[in-house]
């Protein structure tokens, strides 16, 4: 297997909520390795966007450390570190006053990349998410799958090591969702960026991820790791006959609901 890139350490993160202190992630450790697509996958209000934003520095972990390319951070984030991600999330935050090139642009001026052609680089991006020829049109031109993959674009034109995507296809609907989660596999061959990324759709999760992180309800603890073994070739429209596709899905869905019985019971005592 590739190298760490990224090592998570016990992990914790609280919240206080009127008065009173939210454990919302508990002993949270995992290992990122260059070039995987990590899904992590759960209740609602399990804690799994809360993990995204310790990881991208947008929130302090509790306790428990981040170590990044041999770089620690506990509390706040190095400029440095922070270049280090590409975010996505479920409403792309497009500037609407801005074309789609001009959006993947404020990018690399808010980080003053100095490393590549910009023209060159941002044609690139939206070559990859196939909307070359939209460059110059508005957000409110294209329609909410369009302007998912240009927030895409937008997170990867500065060359970040890794990909944090909180629930990307969460506002679509189902078939573009479908359809975009297709493309997100084409986009990560393409790049090989190392993604992890935040889904509450299992089927999503086993056409896209090597790994599958399995949390509990609050506070989300990670339950189960699943390998997804299924070879790239066979992740293709047919993906839902492959056995063991059907198999994991099965078994993952146990492990949700087993998590889900056991908090009905420790709420009912
Ligand atoms: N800034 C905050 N202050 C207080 N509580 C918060 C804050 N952010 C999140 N929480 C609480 O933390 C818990 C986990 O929220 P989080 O958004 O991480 O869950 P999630 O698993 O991503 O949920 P969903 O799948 O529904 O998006 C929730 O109970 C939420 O109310």
């Amino acid at each position: 297997m590739s190298k760490v890139i990224m090592r998570v350490n016990a992990l914790a993160k609280s919240f206080s909520q009127k008065g009173a202190e939210l454990r919302v992630l508990n002993k949270i450790s995992m290992d990122i390795h260059e070039s995987e697509f990590i899904c992590v996958i759960g209740p609602s209000g399990c804690g799994k966007s809360t993990l995204l934003k310790c990881i991208g520095g947008i929130q302090p972990p509790s306790t428990g450390t981040i170590v990044l390319d041999g770089m620690t951070y506990e509390q706040g984030i190095p400029s440095q570190v922070l270049r280090k991600f590409g975010f996505v999330f479920q409403s792309n935050n497009l500037l609407p006053w801005r074309t789609a090139e001009k959006n993947l642009r404020l990018m690399l001026e808010v980080l003053k990349v100095k490393e590549f052609d910009w023209e060159q680089r941002m044609d690139e991006m939206l070559q990859i998410v196939g909307l070359a020829q939209y460059k110059d049109v508005f957000p409110h031109e294209l329609s909410g799958g369009m302007r998912q993959r240009v927030g895409i674009a937008r997170a990867l034109v500065h060359n970040p090591e890794i990909l944090l995507m909180d629930q990307p296809f969460g506002a679509l609907d189902a078939i573009t969702r479908k359809m975009l989660s297709y493309e997100m596999l084409n986009i990560w061959k393409q790049t090989k960026k190392t993604i992890i990324m935040v889904t509450n759709n299992v089927e999503e999760a086993l056409l896209l991820a090597n790994r599958i992180f399995v949390f509990s309800p609050l506070p989300g603890e990670i339950v189960s790791e699943i390998e997804v073994d299924i070879p790239l070739e066979e992740r293709g429209q047919d993906i839902a006959s492959n056995k063991r596709y059907i198999e994991l899905r099965t078994l993952i869905n146990q492990v949700i609901r087993q998590g889900h019985a056991a908090e009905a019971k420790r709420l009912a005592t």
